[in-house]
């Protein structure tokens, strides 16, 4: 119940709130099959970078391919930027050390590894599909190594509805 003079209820908690960040900016991705958002937060709850899935600059979304089959060059993979390494490169404030990383998708082992490097701490992830592969059996290998600490959001089936 509402009380007069006092704080509202239901307000967004601060892991709501970065991870809606991270899947609203997952959302401005044009790759068909998985589009991956992640916000990159300080330790005291600013946020410093978002990024999502995409292809670097100049590289047209129209020219290249978002195709996942075939021959390598007409796949996506070698040419997409991840959400997380974009988010790191979409900083120009200094230092990233000590800062926490939400993120739609688990972190692949090359995006472990600039997370590593630029001194992320935490990640917070939401889905993790591809637990079985090399690349993630490789990335949870270095960021444990590196005492990366990293946990399952806890989702609370929140709806938020935004009309733009
Ligand atoms: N952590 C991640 N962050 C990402 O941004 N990605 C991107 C790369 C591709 O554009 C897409 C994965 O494509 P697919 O294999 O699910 O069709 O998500 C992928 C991973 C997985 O490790
Ligand atoms: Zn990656």
């Amino acid at each position: 119940m509402d009380k007069k003079g006092q704080k509202r209820q239901g307000y967004l908690s601060w892991d709501e709130y970065f991870m809606g960040v991270a899947m609203l900016s997952g959302m401005r991705s044009k790759d068909p099959h998985s589009q991956v958002g992640a916000c990159i937060v300080s330790e005291d709850n600013k946020i410093l970078s978002m990024g999502y899935n995409g292809f670097p600059k100049g590289c047209s979304d129209d020219e290249f391919p978002w195709g996942r089959e075939g021959d390598p060059l007409d796949t996506k993979y070698l040419y997409v930027t991840h959400s997380e390494l974009n988010a790191i490169l979409n900083y120009r404030g200094g230092s990233l050390e000590g800062a926490k990383l939400y993120v739609s998708l688990f972190p692949c082992n090359e995006c472990a590894k600039a997370i590593i490097q630029a001194g992320i701490k935490t990640i917070v992830y939401d889905c993790d599909k591809y637990a079985d592969t090399p690349s993630v059996i490789a990335s949870k290998k270095m960021l444990d190594a590196a005492g990366v600490r990293y946990y399952k959001y806890n989702r609370t089936d929140r709806e938020i509805t935004i009309k733009v």
